[in-house]
């Protein structure tokens, strides 16, 4: 009919899954219910199975419960936390889409600098869907983006840039502090806005974090494992770490890009600092030995897929950091049992799944 306005379908509307891990209800959805009703939302549920969590009315969702995945799992859910937002992993191992975006029960939709909301899901789309940057920096950043290029200098052989396979965004008001940055800056709020998006450079790690962080699950799904944290570990808030350490580590190695930057979102609830410390403490000391474990972790030519490359870290993660702490040898073993995991449910269709609703 003339004169009609047709919305336009969400980009990846039916390629893209929202997943949520929660210990909390799910109230901050309404305000997310412009940008995320459209989209398909997996519910990780983590502590009491028996808490009953309301869903706001209007979202497609199916909810995940520690019972539910001890029942599609069986003995291999004992590679998956519980008591700890790393539980979330679970929900890209039963995903059936090619993109993820995780975001946290207690993120808000942002403002940007015109006071306009910020539409978060929208920012990693795009930078999921336009290549990435890894081998050369460009200095005026993002040179996909409207408005910009690749700048002189750069190699033009180089310019058809690499495929995006984890989109990183940042957060305003309580930035992601570790405990003691915490302690000694509890009134401290992120409220700088930097307009940007950069491509993590070859070879360089990055502390990524887990609560507004989308990643292409066809490219890198079997990297984001989220370790063995909380309830029975001696860590925790060091799940998101561990999987952006081994993700970088397999995406230098396959030619895939990471982007960090836009977008944000609004922070609200700093977690309690001295919960943190205790969970993060070990962590603190540990990453020490980590961080030049993962700067020279090699893997080599027959490491082809995600699966091979992830394997042979679990080795080396055994064999190299076996003696920092027994935990390590516990945790290369569970990063077999997701890899087991992720190719059982991901090479058959009639995985039964959680309670639709
Ligand atoms: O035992 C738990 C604790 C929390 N959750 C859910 O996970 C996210 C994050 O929880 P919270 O906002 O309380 O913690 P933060 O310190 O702000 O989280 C950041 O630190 C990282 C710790 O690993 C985390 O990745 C970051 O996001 C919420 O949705 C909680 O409901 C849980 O499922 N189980
Ligand atoms: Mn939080």
């Amino acid at each position: 009919m003339a004169g009609t306005s047709v919305a336009p379908t969400p980009l990846l509307k039916d390629e893209l899954d929202i997943v949520i891990p929660t210990i909390r209800n799910l109230d901050f959805l309404e305000m997310w219910r412009p940008f995320f009703q459209p989209y398909h939302i997996i519910i990780v549920q983590d502590g009491d199975p028996s808490r009953v969590v309301k869903v706001p009315e209007g979202f497609d969702y199916e909810l995940y419960n520690r019972n539910d995945i001890n029942r599609i799992l069986g003995p291999k859910a004992s590679c998956i936390s519980f008591k700890d937002s790393a539980c979330r992993c679970f929900g890209y191992l039963v995903s059936k889409k090619k993109y993820i975006y995780t975001i946290d029960d207690d993120c808000f939709v942002a403002k940007d600098p015109s006071g306009k909301d910020i539409n978060a899901l929208e920012q990693h789309i795009k930078n999921l869907l336009c290549p990435a940057t890894p081998f050369f920096f460009n200095t005026l950043y993002d040179p996909y983006r409207d408005g910009a290029d690749f700048v002189r200098g750069y190699p033009f052989s180089l310019r058809e840039g690499a495929p995006t396979a984890v989109s990183h965004g940042l957060w305003l008001n309580i930035p992601d502090y570790d405990a003691p940055t915490q302690l000694v800056k509890p009134r401290e709020r992120n409220t700088r806005y930097v307009d940007a998006v950069m491509t993590i450079p070859k070879g360089t790690l990055f502390p990524m974090c887990g609560m507004n962080l989308a990643f292409d699950r066809e490219l890198i799904g079997p990297a984001m494992y989220f370790g063995l944290m909380g309830d029975g570990q001696p860590i925790g808030r060091y799940d998101d770490m561990w999987a952006g350490w081994c993700t970088k580590v397999i995406c230098d190695h396959l030619g895939l890009g990471v982007k960090t930057g836009l977008p944000y979102i609004w922070h609200s609830k700093a977690s309690n600092p001295f919960v943190n410390l205790k969970k993060e403490y070990k962590g603190i000391y540990w990453q020490e030995e980590l961080i030049p474990f993962f700067q020279s972790a090699t893997l080599t030519k027959d490491c082809t897929t995600v699966q091979k490359c992830y394997i042979e870290l679990s080795k080396q993660v055994k064999a190299k950091l076996g003696h920092v702490d027994e935990y390590f040898i516990k945790l290369a073993d569970a990063m077999v049992t997701w890899i087991e995991a992720w190719d059982e449910l991901n090479s058959t269709s009639d995985i039964p799944k959680g309670p639709a609703k």
